[in-house]
Formats: structure tokens, C-alpha cells, sequence
């Protein structure tokens, strides 16, 4: 018998796991069953679970991997308590933005995932923080996060929220100042890069590398209404590059300053800061993850 996996499967990610719990299930352990191991199976309750279930039973037994099931809320708890460590991610991507899955090439559907999850190798990737947050694909501040506070509002999550609720944003969103480690910078959005995209092929930093060290900053500054349709199809065709609007700065680390604590996102979690310095750090090679 090999390794047995550790699978955590967040219920509330995406738009189906919740329904059909019981075929994925079964599906995960005719699939542990076919490659000669077994799969503990654990569902979360609610927000920050995961992280609780990954330290509860990281000890227990001497797992090949543990597994997030969901999308890149569920792979930041479940990574949370693995950076560092010798320990192995694997992801079945069943969320709604899949940033870091998409970022790496992963299968997005689940049969395809679990046969790359029990035949792929771990490497090893950079992750970052947002003071003492964790995260692993992007961070940031201004638009995005706005977005990613509205979004969790919703009572439906997936692609097609998500679409109308930026562009719903879109037109009452107003820029504001960060200072950009010393520099004032007003800006629609400023977003920290580990993986190129926020998800959904959103690719904000197309040349974003997880094994760099490095974190890639994108500002996006304020611009004419008209120019959201271009901006739009430079993002979701990996296209995006400096421009009067655009400026990329490739950092170890940064600190921004704001008048008051910002509302930030870190994987696509919205969380509102109580500090108005932040600062954004890249820990590099310090997760395993199976591709
Ligand atoms: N049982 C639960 N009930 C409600 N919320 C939960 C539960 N378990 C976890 N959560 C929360 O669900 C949220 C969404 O999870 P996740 O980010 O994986 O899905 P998603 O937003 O659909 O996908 P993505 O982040 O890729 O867009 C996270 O904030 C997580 O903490």
C-alpha cells in the first residue's frame, strides 16, 4: 500500500462541491483505491477550518499529501500551516477563480486533477504575506479588494457573480492613495503578485514566476472610463504590460502607508486591516505543492 492523502473539501467553494458531496467521495476513493492508497476524507465548517483540520491531523499519520479541494480561499488555509515544511499541497481545483491552480496548469476538472494529484511530482514555490497573512497566489488593495469584499456578500459565488459584481463596482469605484514604499501613488488598484493571476484567467502579472523570489507589484493608476474594455481584454488575454496606466516593480518586499487601515485581499479573501502600514513580503521556496 502507498501513502495514504489527507483531502480537505471545502463545501462553500465554488458553485457545486456543496451539491454533490457524495460523488466526490466516492470518486476520490476509487481513485486512492486505483493508484494502491486511501483517502481521509474531512469537510470544513466554515471559514479558517481547514487550517485547523491541516494542524489537527498533520501528525497522525505520515500522509503523501494534503489535498485542498476548492478554490484559492481552501489552498490558503490548507497551505497556511504547511509553508516551510517538508509536507506537500495537492489541489483539486473546484472553486470559483482557481488562481494558483490555472497559474500552475492544473486540471481544473475533478477526474483529470486527482489522476495529476496521484501520478505529479512536488516542487517547490515561493509564497508571500501581507503582514502576517499568508498567501500564495496574489494580495492586494484598492479595486480587487473592493470586489472580493462584495463578492463574499453573495449568496451565489462562481464565474458569473463574480463578472457582475466587478462590473457593477466598476462604476461607483473611486482610486485612492497608497504610499508605495515612500512614493504616493493614487491608483485604481495595487496588487502583489506571487502567481500572474487573480484567477478566472485574470492575468494581472503575466510574467509573474512562483520560483523567482521575487513578488511582482502591479499598479493599475486611475484611467478614462473608456479605457476598462481594453483593460479588461489585456487582462484576460495575458497581455498586460506597462503602459501610462500600467507600472510593474519586481520586490523582495514593500510597504505601503495608508490615511486609514485598508480593506485588502489576500487570495481572493477580503479582510479589513486594522493598521495603516503594511507590509508584503516574499518567503521564497517555502511550500511544496504537487504539479
Ligand atoms: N463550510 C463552510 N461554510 C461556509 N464557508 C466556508 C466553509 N468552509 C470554508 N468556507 C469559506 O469559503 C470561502 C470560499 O472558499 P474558496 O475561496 O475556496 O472558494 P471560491 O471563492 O469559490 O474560489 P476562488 O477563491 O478560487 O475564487 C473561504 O473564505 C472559506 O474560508
Amino acid at each position: 500500500m502507498n501513502q495514504p492523502y489527507l483531502f480537505i473539501l471545502n463545501p462553500n467553494s465554488g458553485t457545486s462541491i456543496g451539491k454533490r458531496t457524495e460523488v466526490l467521495q466516492n470518486t476520490i476513493n476509487a481513485f486512492a483505491k486505483k493508484y494502491q492508497s486511501t483517502a481521509k476524507i474531512l469537510f470544513t465548517e466554515e471559514r479558517a477550518h481547514a487550517t485547523e483540520l491541516v494542524k489537527e491531523n498533520l501528525q497522525t499519520e505520515d500522509w503523501k499529501a494534503i489535498v485542498a479541494v476548492g478554490g484559492d480561499g481552501t489552498v490558503n488555509e490548507v497551505a497556511q500551516p504547511l509553508v516551510g515544511l517538508q509536507m506537500p499541497i495537492g489541489i483539486v481545483p473546484l472553486g470559483s477563480g482557481n488562481g494558483l491552480a490555472r497559474h500552475l496548469g492544473l486540471p481544473l476538472t475533478l477526474e483529470a486533477a486527482l489522476k495529476r494529484l496521484f501520478e505529479g511530482k512536488a516542487i517547490t514555490i515561493d509564497s508571500a504575506q501581507v503582514n502576517d497573512i499568508p498567501f500564495f497566489c496574489t494580495a492586494g488593495m484598492g479595486f480587487d479588494a473592493y470586489v472580493g469584499h462584495l463578492f463574499s456578500q453573495q449568496q451565489e459565488r462562481g464565474l458569473s457573480t463574480y463578472i457582475n459584481v466587478s462590473f457593477r463596482s466598476y462604476w461607483s469605484y473611486k482610486p485612492q492613495t497608497f504610499r508605495l514604499n515612500g512614493v504616493d501613488t493614487h491608483a485604481f488598484s495595487l496588487s502583489f503578485a506571487n502567481a500572474g493571476q487573480f484567477g478566472n484567467n485574470a492575468w494581472v502579472a503575466p510574467q509573474a514566476n512562483l520560483q523567482d523570489g521575487m513578488l511582482d507589484v502591479c499598479t493599475i493608476k486611475p484611467f478614462p472610463k473608456w479605457y476598462g474594455t481594453s483593460l479588461a481584454y489585456q487582462l484576460f488575454t495575458k497581455q498586460l504590460k506597462p503602459s501610462r496606466f500600467i507600472d510593474y516593480q519586481n520586490l523582495r518586499e514593500a510597504v505601503v502607508e495608508t490615511d486609514v487601515p485598508p480593506m485588502i485581499h489576500y487570495d481572493g479573501e477580503p479582510f479589513q486591516m486594522n493598521t495603516t502600514r503594511i507590509e508584503v513580503k516574499i518567503n521564497p521556496a517555502s511550500l511544496r505543492v504537487i504539479v
